[in-house]
């Protein structure tokens, strides 16, 4: 028979992203329709592990829908890696009395729920990184946010660059993710897109591709380069020299990851938020929300985790047509 569901948990882990916020709200004010109590644990696994737990009501989470974030704060935690990290958190869970757990996270943060759910806590991801790179859901909540984030920040470094005649090199988040660097790319019409996925590129080639471009009357030469590539301050002063063409490098940073979430991430955020919950209240466990071919869905963790999601090489091909 399926556990009766009394007292739920939420809290949020790994990278913050636009729209987390919205996610806690509609699990606190689905969980407290139905009858639950629901108790908010602050940072992520290690206030689990601190026992950073507070009971949330309706008004805790007024005025936060618009707000980014995490109103919970997050945090990585090592010692929920561990086998005596995740037994901890499982009894401090039970102490305090928590049948259900939402996590708000990324992959990382789902191995965690994996180990809970393990461990008897019946648990559910939400699918919350500006990555987008959690293979059994099509989207993640903050990735809208932080792709307009950079768009808008790159398309200010594009006016300057083509006043001045220049190469940028514009730096996007992703250490281990190339899609904010490819939706960048396409988004803003570069000429090179540097993706972690196809680890490292051929200097050279962008070099000849940038006298080739000149040749052919381009007033700028954008890259977009993702983190996990990186090194761009040293990468523009190598194409400067190689190619005579000025180059600026622009490292976006942290700014992607802040601000109000969209339309888009509070909407998916809500209904993935409020779906936990209702996972939860049917008695499942070991489960991830995610968005496929239109639809709101779940998927068992283990096989979630088991996905492989790569970069589109049909979306790759088209953006280097474009840059013609
Ligand atoms: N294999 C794992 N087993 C248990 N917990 C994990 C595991 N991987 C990550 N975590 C927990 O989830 C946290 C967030 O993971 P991380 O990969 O940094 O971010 P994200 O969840 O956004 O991908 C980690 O700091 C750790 O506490
Ligand atoms: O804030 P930090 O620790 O510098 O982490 C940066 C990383 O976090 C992210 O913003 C989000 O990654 P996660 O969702 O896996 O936490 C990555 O794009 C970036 O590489
Ligand atoms: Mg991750």
């Amino acid at each position: 028979m399926a556990k009766v569901i009394r007292t739920i948990g939420v809290l949020t882990s790994g990278g913050d992203a636009p729209g987390m916020n919205a996610a806690i709200r509609a699990v606190v004010r689905t969980g407290l329709g139905k009858g639950l109590r629901v108790r908010g644990i602050r940072k992520g696994y290690q206030g689990l592990l601190d026992e950073e737990i507070i009971d949330l009501s309706a008004r805790d989470v007024s005025d936060t829908i618009q707000r980014g974030g995490t109103i919970l704060q997050t945090a990585r935690c090592e010692e929920m890696r561990t086998e005596e990290g995740q037994q901890k958190a499982a009894a401090i869970l039970k102490k305090y009395g928590v049948d259900g757990l939402v996590v708000i996270g990324g992959d990382g943060s789902f191995a965690g729920a994996q180990a809970l759910a393990n461990l008897g806590i019946n648990t559910i991801g939400v699918p919350g990184t500006i990555d987008l790179d959690i293979a059994c859901t099509e989207y993640t909540i903050g990735f809208d946010t932080a792709v307009n984030t950079a768009m808008e920040a790159i398309d200010k470094v594009r006016d300057t660059s083509t006043s001045h005649e220049r190469c940028s090199i514009i730096e996007v988040m992703g250490r281990d993710a190339g899609y904010l660097a490819l939706w960048c790319g396409i988004a803003n019409g570069a000429e090179r897109i540097l993706l972690p996925e196809e680890h490292g590129y051929d200097e050279s080639a962008i070099v000849a591709d940038i006298q080739e471009c000149r040749k052919r009357g381009k007033k700028n030469y954008i890259i977009i380069n993702a983190e996990g590539i990186g090194g761009s301050i040293e990468m523009a002063e190598r194409i400067e020299e190689a190619t005579g063409m000025e180059t600026r490098a622009t490292i976006i940073g942290h700014m992607q990851r802040g601000g109000s979430p969209t339309c888009k991430d509070r909407v998916y955020a809500s209904i993935m938020g409020a779906m936990a919950v209702n996972l939860l209240i049917e008695g499942k466990t070991n489960r991830v929300v995610g968005y496929k071919h239109g639809q709101y869905v779940d998927f068992d963790i283990n096989e979630a985790l088991g996905m492989q999601k790569g970069i589109p090489a049909y979306q790759q091909e088209i953006a280097k047509e474009l840059a013609l």
